[in-house]
């Protein structure tokens, strides 16, 4: 009947434009994942990783069964938890973004494909099970996981632990065709760039990579900046590629990152809640009844963001410009939203009483 044959037209539809945009996975950067998230019944990070590994030809090389891969990365994603930012929308960001990154020039012919597999399998794990707080406050409350991994990029052992023991899940065993050598490898190199996405780590990915931008200046002579003999310049560089894109929601189209934003600021905002119930001292930033959001993306794009993005664009231009244009817009958006903040709180100052203005989530930005 009329009824049946709308539904099912319209499932037809909401496929294809699915398909659409896992298609454009392939080459696009700043794909709505959030749509591919609502069109694919919250499986983003299977669809997007089982199309972006086939597409590389990564499962064929290893001969990895797509059966394998698939309850792989589903038990992968089923262990992603549905905290506002930390879960597998994410993981899929983060994915993706790798993916596009390793396409650049500079690139070419540099990295091998195990170098190039343990890079997106990485990404597609460096957050699984992430309990949606940060590893101060695991620290400060004495948890299980601070006292297992004595304080130490508490989270991101916690990340690669999980995913290497989901492998012996049954039918998981996406390694099972590796070598010995390539087993070694390509573990050494999943645990160093998961605790690489460490923001403890983070100054230390600034200092390398001015290194090496550096030594390339010097000796002009050399075309491509990377030796692809040297393995632990590009482990270097497949570090600092998963933590840009870990750090890349400033740099996405504007709609998507304000989304981006609300998320975090929800996330950081539930921790501030759990330490005020538990008479913890409130986390930076992370007090909801007294926080400016613009001020704080603001400090985050002026001294995290684009201090680590400006020299990762000089080892990769000319490729990543376009995505820097990004940033930079974004920037001057959300300038041009605190001086209209300010503008209302300014407003506000004129001695009246009701503090908060009728809508009452003024600091949100839509
Ligand atoms: C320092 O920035 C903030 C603080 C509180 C609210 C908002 C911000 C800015 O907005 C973002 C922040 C992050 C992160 N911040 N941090 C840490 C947290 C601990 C404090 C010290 C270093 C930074 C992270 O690990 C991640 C990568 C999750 C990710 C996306 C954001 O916006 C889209
Ligand atoms: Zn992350």
């Amino acid at each position: 009947n009329d009824v049946e044959r709308l539904r099912l037209t319209r499932k037809l539809n909401m496929n294809i434009f699915l398909a659409q945009l896992i298609e454009s996975t392939n080459d696009t950067w700043g794909v709505d994942l959030f749509e591919v998230d609502a069109l694919s019944n919250h499986r983003p990070l299977t669809h997007v990783a089982l199309h972006l590994f086939k597409q590389r030809n990564i499962l064929k090389q290893f001969q990895i069964r797509e059966l394998t891969f698939f309850k792989f990365i589903s038990a992968i994603e089923a262990k992603y938890r549905n905290n506002p930012y930390h879960n597998n929308i994410h993981a899929t960001d983060v994915l993706q973004a790798s993916h596009h990154m390793l396409n650049f020039s500079v690139f070419k012919n540099v990295f091998t494909e195990l170098e190039v597999f343990a890079a997106l399998f990485a990404a597609a794990v460096h957050d699984v099970d992430h309990p949606g707080v940060t590893n101060q406050y695991l620290i400060n409350t004495n948890s299980d996981l601070a006292i297992l991994y004595n304080d130490e990029s508490v989270l991101e052992n916690h990340h690669v632990t999980l995913a290497f023991q989901t492998l012996s899940t049954e039918g998981c065993d996406v390694l099972s065709t590796l070598n010995r050598k390539q087993h070694q490898m390509f573990r050494k190199m999943v645990i160093s760039v998961v605790l690489a996405t460490d923001m403890s780590k983070h100054i230390q990915h600034i200092g390398h990579l001015k290194t090496m931008v550096e030594i390339r200046r010097l000796s002009s002579s050399a075309s491509s900046i990377i030796d692809p003999e040297n393995a632990e310049d590009k482990l270097q560089i497949l570090q600092s590629l998963v933590h840009c894109s870990d750090l890349s929601n400033p740099l996405k189209p504007l709609n998507l990152y304000l989304q981006w934003t609300d998320r975090i600021m929800e996330e950081f905002f539930r921790q501030g809640d759990l330490e005020k119930s538990l008479n913890l001292e409130v986390s930076p930033l992370c007090d909801r009844e007294n926080s400016n959001i613009c001020k704080s993306q603001m400090g985050f794009i002026d001294y995290v963001v684009h201090p680590l993005w400006e020299i990762w664009s000089r080892l990769t231009q000319p490729d990543c410009q376009p995505i820097m244009d990004i940033l930079e817009s974004n920037r001057v958006w959300i300038a041009s939203q605190v001086l209209t903040e300010d503008d209302k709180h300014d407003g506000d100052d004129d001695g009246d009483d009701d503090k908060d203005d009728d809508d009452g989530d003024d600091d949100v930005i839509r």
